[in-house]
């Protein structure tokens, strides 16, 4: 990529968050991610070129030298800083305007720093071997995958129905979405297949902002507006059938919509499982504290087995990682007071203790040498805010599972299809997908934005606690023809056991 020779048709809009919008190209695979600003600053720049250039700098270190640690590097790709001339930026930000979500125009992209995060784009990766079917891409963002054991929390609701659970009421209620996501990412982080089939099964029922899907690069299956009635799974199904003839399927081409959406949830829960030989650990979360009582998956259906995620899954590194959050934020806040005061007190200390970064080793050091007990001091305090702060970094990270079906011309070294492509062929077992697995979005989460965190937690227990625990019926997920009532009281009646 020549930066001086940047031309806005080769960039096309890719997809956007509530901090940065992403552009990718048209052909090559890597993607821009520019930041984004309240409209209402649009007129003049919120920082300057500086301070985007350390912002931006801050998310590749905070990725690279502290996430990448805690989640394993190779699941990382932290990108570099590139600086586009403002002309280029300029031309980028009028052709994107009207690809954009209305709802997410409450923010502009910035045009004024010309600082950008390039990145290797994660829905179209690099393949060894053509294929005649593209990559399919999974971005799920899991959200937190455990109930809080900590002391300090003061309602007791906190400890039996999930944060996420919890807050569907609140978004719902307030308008951010329509209707309510039966997702469960207590279910997702289980490792128990059954629970995570289900949990996904939800996902694709209801993907709000947790679960996209793209085919080749382009986004296929999302939320696109807050008020999208009904998902087309039927044009869903059509673009994953491709993925998964195999056998007599692959001759006659048949096969029923609900075995497609089988296999496909079944690759998904094996990638989301995979990493190796790691062992099995039981269920990390603890003791009764494994199960959201807002999910509707039932218990008494686990079949005896598996129970945990494979210590190198990307989903037990995600979990582990969110779970510095020992204290919850209602345990946090005081800590956060002692630091905000000391800071107040000392303002030069905020350099020392590493604020807002540099997030380098020390940074790393000094929140996994935190001690356990707290000794009063600012220390302490700062450890278990910077722990706090990775952990919410955790809390909303994506996942995106690349499934990369096998080369067409997969041969051996005498020319000869090799027998896994024979075997597939003819078997009756789903082809074999390679996949990888990365993280995205591993922003640092700024010290400042602990106070609205704390209110926001009250703010939807209050809800749930109001609302009884109930949803309004008329906004439960309509089924799109897939999903029945008889299937949503049993997850084994449409998914065959595995
Ligand atoms: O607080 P939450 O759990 O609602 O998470 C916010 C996300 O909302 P979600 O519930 O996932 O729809 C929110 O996502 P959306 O804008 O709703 O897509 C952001 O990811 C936000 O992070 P940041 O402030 O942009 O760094 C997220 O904020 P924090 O991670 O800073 O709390
Ligand atoms: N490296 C990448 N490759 C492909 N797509 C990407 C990549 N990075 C981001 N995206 C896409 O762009 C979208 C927005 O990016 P991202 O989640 O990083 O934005 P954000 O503003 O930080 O989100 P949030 O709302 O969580 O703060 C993602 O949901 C994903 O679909």
């Amino acid at each position: 990529m020549e930066l001086d020779k940047m031309d806005e048709n080769d960039w096309k809009y890719h997809g956007e968050g509530n901090k940065s919008l992403v552009v990718s190209h048209v052909q090559f695979s890597r993607v821009l991610r520019l930041l984004k600003y309240p409209a209402e600053d649009s007129e003049n720049p919120p920082q300057t070129v500086e301070q985007a250039f350390r912002q931006i700098q801050n998310i590749v270190d905070f990725s690279s030298n502290v996430m990448s640690s805690l989640l394993g590097d190779k699941f990382i790709h932290s990108g570099e800083v590139v600086k586009l001339p403002l002309e280029f930026v300029r031309q980028l930000s009028i052709k994107v305007q009207h690809q954009r979500p209305a709802w997410r125009c409450d923010k502009v992209m910035d045009i004024y720093s010309g600082c950008a995060l390039c990145l290797p784009n994660l829905t179209s990766p690099v393949l060894h071997q053509p294929t005649h079917t593209p990559p399919l891409c999974i971005e799920i963002k899991p959200k937190c995958g455990f109930l809080p054991s900590s002391k300090h929390v003061s309602k007791d609701i906190k400890t039996k129905v999930c944060r996420f659970c919890m807050h569907q009421h609140y978004k719902v209620a307030n308008g951010k979405w329509k209707r309510p996501s039966l997702y469960c990412p207590l279910d997702l982080f289980s490792g128990n297949r059954q629970r995570m089939h289900f949990a996904i099964r939800h996902l694709i029922e209801e993907p709000q902002n947790n679960f996209k899907i793209f085919k080749g690069g382009q986004c296929i299956y999302s939320s696109k507006e807050v008020s999208d009635d009904s998902m087309d799974l039927n044009c869903l199904l059509h673009h994953l059938r491709p993925y998964f003839l195999y056998g007599n399927n692959r001759i006659n081409s048949h096969m029923t919509s609900k075995a497609v959406l089988n296999d496909f949830i079944t690759v998904l829960v094996n990638a989301l499982l995979s990493g190796g030989d790691g062992e099995v650990v039981t269920d990390s979360r603890g003791e009764g504290r494994s199960f959201c009582e807002a999910s509707l998956f039932n218990k008494e259906r686990i079949r005896p087995g598996s129970q945990g995620l494979p210590s190198d899954s990307v989903l037990f590194r995600i979990l582990q990682t969110q779970m510095l959050d020992t204290l919850d934020v209602e345990g946090l806040y005081p800590l956060y007071r002692r630091v905000e005061q000391h800071l107040q007190d000392f303002p030069k200390e905020r350099t020392r203790l590493q604020m807002e970064g540099p997030y380098n080793e020390a940074f790393l050091e000094k929140l996994q040498k935190c001690p356990t007990e707290d000794d009063g001091s600012v220390e302490y305090a700062v450890a278990k805010v910077h722990q706090y702060r990775v952990a919410m970094t955790a809390k909303d990270c994506s996942i995106m599972v690349a499934l990369v079906p096998g080369s067409e011309e997969e041969e051996d070294d005498e020319g000869i299809p090799t027998q896994r492509r024979l075997r597939d062929f003819l078997s009756s077992r789903p082809p074999a997908l390679s996949y990888s697995v990365s993280i995205l979005d591993l922003d640092p989460k700024p010290f400042d934005s602990i106070p609205s965190q704390l209110r926001l937690d009250q703010k939807i227990v209050s809800c749930y606690l109001r609302t009884g625990g109930a949803l309004p019926k008329v906004s439960l997920p309509p089924h799109a023809g897939i999903f029945t009532a008889a299937e949503r009281e049993d997850c084994t009646l449409l998914f065959h056991p595995m």
